[in-house]
Order: structure tokens, then sequence, then C-alpha cells
């Protein structure tokens, strides 16, 4: 069932009422035993990146892929959105089979998962201003997009109206990425990808952007799968937790009883080696 969230929404705010995406039973996505396997171009060798993985976000529900660097994370979100290398299995977003379903539905569902990269200044184009970039968001999803105008978005994430004429070189790493955000933000996804969104910035914005992406899930409605190495920043943020171990999800469950009492060898490794790990020790 999806949760009640609070909107935390001033009475006033036309804009912020139209954003929220309405309640449904229907899970944002379904992962059913997924495997992809990637293969080396140079030696033609196949490594399986993700095997056998199944997971579910309900609506509104906020998720955590947590693993060592190379673990396969990246590969499962990328694939079980439908924007990476599709692999083998049944993949569902809001309740179409990635499998069968058409080009013109595919086109249709896509804006409904926006991905919020770590590296903001690779994910934004060079060339463009943040406004020109979100212009052309707009010509492209014309309809999805007139909820708000430029001013009201960037003061959605904080960012003051000034920034409109900057091009990404001109913006910090945490405006950077609050522009990220305010992109996704725009085409009112059902799903936000968030993949290690605080890793590449520094330590004294990582909260700020954190909070923020907890804020927007609050007030859309819309479901968080969040893609981390680092168990503080999961806990901080998501309800549940899947950690994965060389492409296999080892184990997986709320994230205060995974954190308060791991099951499996790897989930107590992870949080003795990790800075989750003096959170653990401070309780
Ligand atoms: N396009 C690709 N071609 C070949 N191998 C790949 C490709 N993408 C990823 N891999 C390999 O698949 C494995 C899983 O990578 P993936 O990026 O999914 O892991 P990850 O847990 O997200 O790691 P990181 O946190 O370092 O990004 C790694 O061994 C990686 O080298």
């Amino acid at each position: 069932m999806p949760e009640a969230v609070e909107t935390g929404v001033p009475g006033g705010d036309v804009a912020a009422r139209h954003l929220r995406t309405p309640e449904t039973d229907t899970p944002v996505l379904v992962v059913d035993d997924l495997v992809v396997d990637h293969r080396n171009r140079s030696t033609g060798e196949v490594f399986r990146a993700v095997d056998h993985v199944s997971l579910r976000i309900e609506a509104g529900q906020s998720v955590a892929v947590v693993g060592e660097s190379g673990s396969g994370k990246t590969t499962l979100a990328m694939a079980a959105t439908g924007l990476g290398t599709r692999g083998e299995g049944d993949i569902r977003l809001l309740g179409h089979s990635l499998s069968s379903v058409g080009r013109k539905e595919l086109r249709r569902l896509r804006p409904e998962v926006q991905v919020v990269f770590q590296d903001p200044h690779g994910s934004l184009d060079p060339r463009q201003s943040v406004r020109s970039g979100l212009r052309e968001l707009r010509t492209l999803q014309p309809r999805r997009t007139d909820w708000i105008d430029d001013t009201g978005l960037l003061g959605r994430v904080r960012l003051a109206p000034e920034l409109l004429d900057r091009y990404p070189h001109q913006l910090s790493g945490g405006q950077a990425q609050r522009v990220c955000i305010a992109r996704a933000l725009l085409m009112r996804p059902r799903l936000i990808v968030a993949d290690e969104p605080t890793s590449g910035l520094d330590v004294s914005v990582q909260a700020d952007v954190l909070a923020l992406l907890k804020e927007i899930r609050a007030t859309t409605g819309a479901a968080l799968l969040m893609i981390s190495h680092d168990l503080a920043v999961v806990r901080s943020v998501c309800d549940v937790v899947h950690v994965m171990y060389r492409g296999r999800v080892v184990e997986s469950g709320p994230c205060e009883t995974v954190f308060a009492t791991p099951e499996n060898e790897y989930t107590r490794e992870l949080l003795a080696a990790m800075p989750g790990a003096r959170w653990r020790s401070r309780r």
C-alpha cells in the first residue's frame, strides 16, 4: 500500500498541489528475477553484473540499494528503469512490462522516471544556460512541464532566479546538483532515481541536497530509488534497503531492522566499515 505522505504545502500553493501525483495501489517498479551481463569489449569475456535480483518499489516509497563499488547497483538501477542494458527478467514500470510495451507507450513512460547522477556538472550540457536547458525540456514535454515557471521551479530547490542565466561552469557543485534536481522535478516523475547524488559534493552541502530530496519526495509523492555506498545517507533518507554483493541482493528489509540487526555477514562488514558504523556505535 502506498504510504500516507503529508504534502507540507502551504494552502495557497497551487503549483505544488498540481505537482502531487495521485495515490495509487500500482507499484511504481517491480523487478522480477533480473539478470544483466556485461561483455568486456576487448576480451569478449562476459561478466554477470546483476544476478537474479528482484525488488519492488511502492508508490511514494523510498528504497535504497547499497553495496561496495562494482557490486552492480548502477547496472541494476539503469536496467530496472529501462535506461540501461535491459537484461533478462521481468520489469514492470507503473504496471507496464518493459519487455512488451510498445515504443509509443515507452515514450510516454520515460518521463515518469528521472535520474539524478553523481556528477552534476557531467549531467548538464556545458553549452546551455540553466534557462535554455529548462526551455528545451519544456519544448519536449509542454504539457508535463506547464505547472510551474522557471523562477518558481528554482525556488523549489532553493536557488535564486539569478542563476537562470548561468552556465554549468558558473555553478558550484551543490548548485549544479540542485539544477539537476529541478530538471527532474519539472517532469513530475513518479520515480526519482538518485545514483550517489551527494558523493561528488562538498561535505558541507551534502546534507542540504539530501534534505531537498526528502522534501521533494514528501511534497510530490514521487518514489525514490537511492543508489549509495554510504549507509549514513541511506539511513537518513530511505525506508527500505537492499544490500548488494557481487550482483546479488544478499539482504533486504526496513532500514531500521537491517541496520540494527543485520543477518548477512556482508551487511555486518559494510556496517562495521562504513560511516554508518559510527552512527550505530553512537546509539
Ligand atoms: N558497460 C559496461 N561494460 C562492461 N562492464 C561493465 C559495464 N558497466 C558496468 N560494468 C561492470 O559491472 C560491474 C558492476 O558495475 P556497476 O557500475 O553496476 O556497480 P556499482 O555497484 O554501481 O559500482 P560503482 O559504485 O563503482 O558505480 C562492475 O564490475 C563494472 O566494471
